[in-house]
């Protein structure tokens, strides 16, 4: 029997009898695999999930640990999603008329992970408000960030960089690598301990395919298509989204996670920038923009330089990117909504036989 335990299973309420305990590391559709203590199996969700939701928040996702009826000829049943200790969710457009803009729906796409990869590349568009905002998103997860500068032997002098990168953010560990020479890969052994689970953020080619199989010492993205055959004969192809590594540690990759966008940031903005934050409780007006109005703290604080000017841009850039996708948001809820209607449109059209001259 294998040990819940090395895929990170902590016993945090008692299990009812009958019920087994299993962490989910793929999800197809309706079909998830899941992990337990006899092995791998697959499931579907009980009923009673969809009718008692509103949101997507408590389906479960990669990552999470469910409780399950286990059937031992063919699909068990997830009855229960286990709490959560960290996650990260996406805004999902789906299924919403323009009138509900206000209510995309949260989408968590992976959990239950203790350490979030920030990777940035050092040669490519080197950009410490990127990381930043990737912080932002991290430290909102509940998970304990740590920034990766990829790609170190494009760079001729990764110091500077690496220095710039700390300086910004002094309590986040930073470790500058090479995924093809192997340089730095060491440093990261003090995370990638037995049972502790990782994800990595970072923008399209930064190297996480590349860092996650250099860590997986194989081609995990070309094992991932090879066919193979399951217990119960039949082929499969194998799209595993929860790896585990030679180390014991295991690697949280869902395509959910490659799209991610910010999702009701400021709080995660708030835990950020306290240091910014704190200055307006000083302006003279509650409503105060920061921008011309007298008795304006942060005015005051950018002059004397006890705020840095540095400190704020980042500050405004975060809190633009965040009304930005926003924004973003309603546009193409509203967008989908149009579509939708021009596809009523023309169906009707059709039925009638076209416009009639
Ligand atoms: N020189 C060098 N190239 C690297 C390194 N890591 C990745 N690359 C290259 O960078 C490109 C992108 O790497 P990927 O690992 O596919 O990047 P990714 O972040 O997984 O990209 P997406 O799949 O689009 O999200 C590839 O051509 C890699 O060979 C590195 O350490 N050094
Ligand atoms: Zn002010």
């Amino acid at each position: 029997m294998m040990d819940l335990k090395t895929y990170g299973y902590t016993e945090v309420e008692e299990i009812p009898e009958g019920l087994l305990p299993g962490r989910v590391t793929e999800l197809r559709r309706e079909r998830f695999t899941v992990v337990t203590e006899r092995g791998e199996v697959t499931a579907v969700l009980k009923g009673a999930f969809y009718y008692s939701m509103e949101t997507h928040v408590d389906i479960p996702c990669v990552g999470d640990f469910v409780l399950l009826h286990y059937n031992e000829s063919g699909d068990s049943l997830i009855v229960k999603v286990l709490p959560r200790r960290s996650k990260f969710s996406r805004a999902d457009y789906s299924g919403h008329a323009a009138g509900y803009a206000k209510t995309v729906r949260e989408q968590v796409v992976a959990t239950n992970f203790d350490y979030v990869f920030i990777l940035s590349s050092l040669n490519w568009d080197f950009n410490v408000t990127r990381i930043m905002r990737y912080l932002t998103q991290a430290r909102q997860s509940s998970a304990q960030p740590v920034v990766i500068l990829t790609k170190a032997d494009l760079v001729e002098d990764y110091s500077l960089p690496l220095a710039e990168v700390t300086q910004s953010i002094p309590n986040v560990a930073v470790h500058a690598i090479c995924s093809q020479t192997g340089l730095g890969l060491n440093e990261l052994a003090h995370y990638l301990m037995p049972g502790k689970t990782v994800v990595f953020l970072g923008m399209s080619g930064v190297g996480k395919s590349s860092l996650l199989n250099a860590l997986m010492e194989q081609d995990v993205m070309k094992v991932q298509a090879i066919r193979e055959v399951d217990s119960r004969g039949r082929h499969t192809t194998t799209h595993r989204q929860l790896f585990m590594l030679p180390s014991g540690t295991m690697v949280i990759d869902t395509p959910g996670m490659r799209e991610l966008g910010l999702f009701d940031a400021d709080e995660g903005i708030r835990a950020s920038f306290t240091d910014v934050e704190e200055w307006f409780q000083k302006c003279r007006f509650r409503d105060c923009r920061h921008q011309a109005e007298p008795g304006c703290a942060v005015l005051v604080a950018l002059a004397d330089g006890s705020l840095p000017l540095e400190r704020w841009d980042q500050y405004a850039a975060q809190q633009h990117e965040n009304k930005y996708v926003q924004d973003k948001t309603s546009y193409l809820i509203d967008k989908r909504a149009r579509n939708k209607m021009n596809t009523m449109w023309s169906k009707q059209t059709k039925k009638n036989g076209g416009w009639k001259k």
